[in-house]
Formats: structure tokens, sequence, C-alpha cells
């Protein structure tokens, strides 16, 4: 049984004719989408926003109709992936590069349902680097302050060339060990000037984390 696929089926069930969903990024979030497209070939009439390129076009192809940022007044619930989940449900995402987007979207959302399967547990978050968006002007300098915060910086990179997010960002991979108090380094984090976001999602934002294993079986949090 695909653990991820179960997880993502689990949380589109919470999705309800009129509801505005906001679409998470990644290969669990993507289970979600190709759900929530079988429901609205089938007649589910749903509105939604896409975190990423990727899970727009998906959307597309599937003719869930997207809602412009102007016209949105609500974002009823939004399903996504994640990188870890620690015990309270705090989390590290931005595997795939998408996090300031979707923390924009998770932030803003009525609901936030986290897919993830059981492997993403974790007891204390750290062991997946943190990724950090950072704008790409004086990168070098953003990276020192990220290593003076404790972390090993390293710009990511995809096929031999720096990875670009979205927004022409960049990611810094940053691992920081253990990380034993994810609101403290968030807020450090984010005090630091370059850094555009970080991928830690704080347990206060999120709704409920749906975990799915390979037996077939489904846990919350
Ligand atoms: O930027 C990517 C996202 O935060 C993903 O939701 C996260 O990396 C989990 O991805 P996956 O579902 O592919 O494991």
């Amino acid at each position: 049984m695909n653990a991820k696929r179960l997880a993502a089926e689990k949380a589109v069930e919470y999705v309800k004719n009129g509801m505005v969903v906001g679409l998470g990024t990644g290969s669990t979030a993507t289970w979600a989408i190709n759900a929530l497209g079988e429901k609205v070939k089938a007649g589910l009439e749903i509105q939604a926003i896409a975190s990423s390129v990727a899970s727009e076009n998906l959307a597309k192809q599937y003719g869930i109709s997207l809602i412009d940022f102007s016209e949105l007044n609500i974002i009823h619930v939004t399903i996504d992936g994640a990188d870890e989940v620690d015990p309270k449900g705090n989390l590290i995402k931005g595997g795939g590069g998408a996090l300031l987007r979707e923390k924009i979207i998770a932030y803003n959302s009525k609901e936030f349902i986290v897919i993830v399967d059981d492997t993403k547990l974790v007891n204390t978050l750290g062991k997946f680097p943190l990724p950090v968006e950072v704008v790409p002007f004086a990168v070098d300098l953003t990276l020192k302050q990220l290593r003076n915060l404790g972390s090993t910086a390293i710009i990511r990179k995809k096929d031999g060339k720096e990875f670009v997010t979205d927004n022409a960002n960049l990611i810094a991979d940053c691992s920081f060990g253990e990380i034993q108090d994810p609101d403290k380094l968030n807020t450090s984090l984010l005090l630091i000037p370059g850094v555009a976001e970080c991928g830690l999602f704080l347990h206060s934002k999120v709704s409920q984390v749906i975990i799915g294993y390979t037996d077939g079986t489904v846990d919350f949090l």
C-alpha cells in the first residue's frame, strides 16, 4: 500500500463543495491533487490556489478551477506534505524548494492539513537539512549569517546548477543538528536580511497531521 497516497486520500475527504483549497507541493501533495482532480471530474465544485508552478500545472490538467489571489477572501483548507514532523506537529518543509509559497498559503488557511508517511516522523527536527530560501543578492553574506547561527549552509544544486525557486531565489540547505527550539530558530532565521523564508512550520499553525502506513492504516496527530 502506498502510505503517502493513503494519507493524501484521507485528507481529501475533508474537502467539500464550495471550498477554496490550497494545493501543496511534492510527491505526497501530488497524490492529493490527483484525488481532488478525480473528484472534480466526478462533480466536486471547488476553487484552488497552488503553492508552486508544478502544482498549478497539475491542477490545470485536471480542470481544477484556480482562483486569483486578488479575488481570494478565504482559504478553507490547505493540504500539503512535509519532510519531517515532530511529536508536537512542528514541521520541516521545503525539500522540493516550494517552502515560501507553501508557508504563505498554509499560514493564511483556516485549516492546514499535513499529509505524510510514517518515515517522516521524528522525535526531534533536524536530521533533514533545513531549507532556507535566500535572495541571490550578496548570497555569500547571507550564508555567513546562516553559518554564524550554527549551521552548515550549502546552496542547493540541481543537475549541476544552482536550484532556482519559483520566486527566482536560491535555497540554502542548513544542517543545524537537532533543533531543540524550532520557534526560536524560526525567529532568528527570519531576522537575517537576505532570508526570504525558512522551512520551519510551527505546530500552532498545523490543524492536523495525517500519517499513512504501508499496512493500509492511517493515524492522526
Ligand atoms: O518544497 C516541498 C515541500 O515542502 C514538500 O511538501 C516536502 O518536501 C515533502 O515532499 P514529499 O511529499 O515529496 O516527500
